[in-house]
């Protein structure tokens, strides 16, 4: 998918929201475990009720990989449903990959071409040569991490290196890589007041934010500091909306709190 298509969509659903299917079988519908797939039943369900209020959907992959073959084969089938299904969205593969390059071309085709991916998150830690292979794909994202959401993150990203912070440093650097015009980075909701510094260094890129919902980041917030002409955010939020409930309406349960996300991102939209 395009950039182009993904802001056409944004406009037409008056909304930036990306849904995080961070499916565990220990929080889904107890109903739902007599089913041959209950991942896949759970995400389709979800996904059936909320997709005309996002415009993307974020499987991350360590909630699949955690049950093994049957993990990676729910989803294989929820990203085939979504593409067969629901070919407007934006999808992306939380995976947050990134090796010597010979290997990052692996990780690249495992997404975008047998998986059918859009984007994939990507560690810039091991630098150019193992983010650029991501990047050699057409119409796909290689969503780097930048400043993340959690504790963590102070340990380095925040640190300085020849006097300017380590993840002022990425995306600068990343922004010469070959193709850089495929890029998004990832920035935690809850380090908003970062994102004016961010919009400086890259003011016409997507940023991916996760961290609103369950981790405490402000929505309002993020569209204060991090909307760009094209609103360039996709805004996530996984466990405040997927597990909304565990009757047997949690789908429709699960559609108000992406409602309640959607009429917030409409009045930041109305505003810009
Ligand atoms: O790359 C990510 O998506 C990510 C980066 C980050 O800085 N923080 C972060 O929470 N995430 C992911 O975003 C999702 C957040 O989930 P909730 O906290 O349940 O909304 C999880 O899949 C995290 O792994």
């Amino acid at each position: 998918m395009t950039t182009e298509q993904l802001v056409q969509q944004i406009r037409k659903k008056q909304s930036f929201l990306c849904i995080g299917l961070d499916t565990d079988l220990e929080k889904i519908p107890p109903h739902l475990l007599n089913s041959d797939d209950p991942i896949f039943e759970f995400n389709k369900s979800i996904i059936d009720a909320t997709h005309h209020l996002c415009v993307a959907y974020k499987p991350n992959t360590a909630f699949y990989e955690a049950y093994g073959i049957k993990g990676w084969k729910a989803l294989k089938k929820t990203i085939t449903y979504l593409n067969k299904n629901y070919p407007e969205i934006f999808t992306i593969a939380d995976a947050k990959r990134g090796d010597i390059g010979n290997t990052s071309t692996r990780y690249a085709k495992a997404f975008f071409e047998d998986l059918h991916f859009d984007s994939v998150t990507v560690a810039p830690y091991m630098g150019k040569d193992s983010v650029e292979p991501f990047l050699s794909f057409n119409d796909k994202h290689t969503i780097l991490l930048a400043l993340t959401s959690n504790e963590g993150a102070f340990d380095y990203q925040t640190k300085k290196t020849e006097n300017k912070e380590l993840y002022k440093q990425v995306l600068q650097t990343a922004m010469t890589y070959t193709n850089a015009e495929n890029l998004m980075f990832v920035v935690g909701a809850t380090k908003a007041e970062y994102l004016t510094e961010i919009r400086k260094i890259v003011p016409d890129n997507f940023l991916l934010v996760p961290g609103v919902g369950a981790q405490g980041g402000s929505l309002e917030e993020v569209c204060k500091y991090g909307m760009n002409k094209d609103v360039g955010l996709l805004i996530n939020s996984s466990r405040g909306i997927i597990y909304a409930s565990q009757e047997k309406n949690f789908d429709k349960e699960a559609a108000k709190k992406a409602k309640e996300l959607q009429l917030q991102m409409k009045s930041a939209l109305i505003a810009m």
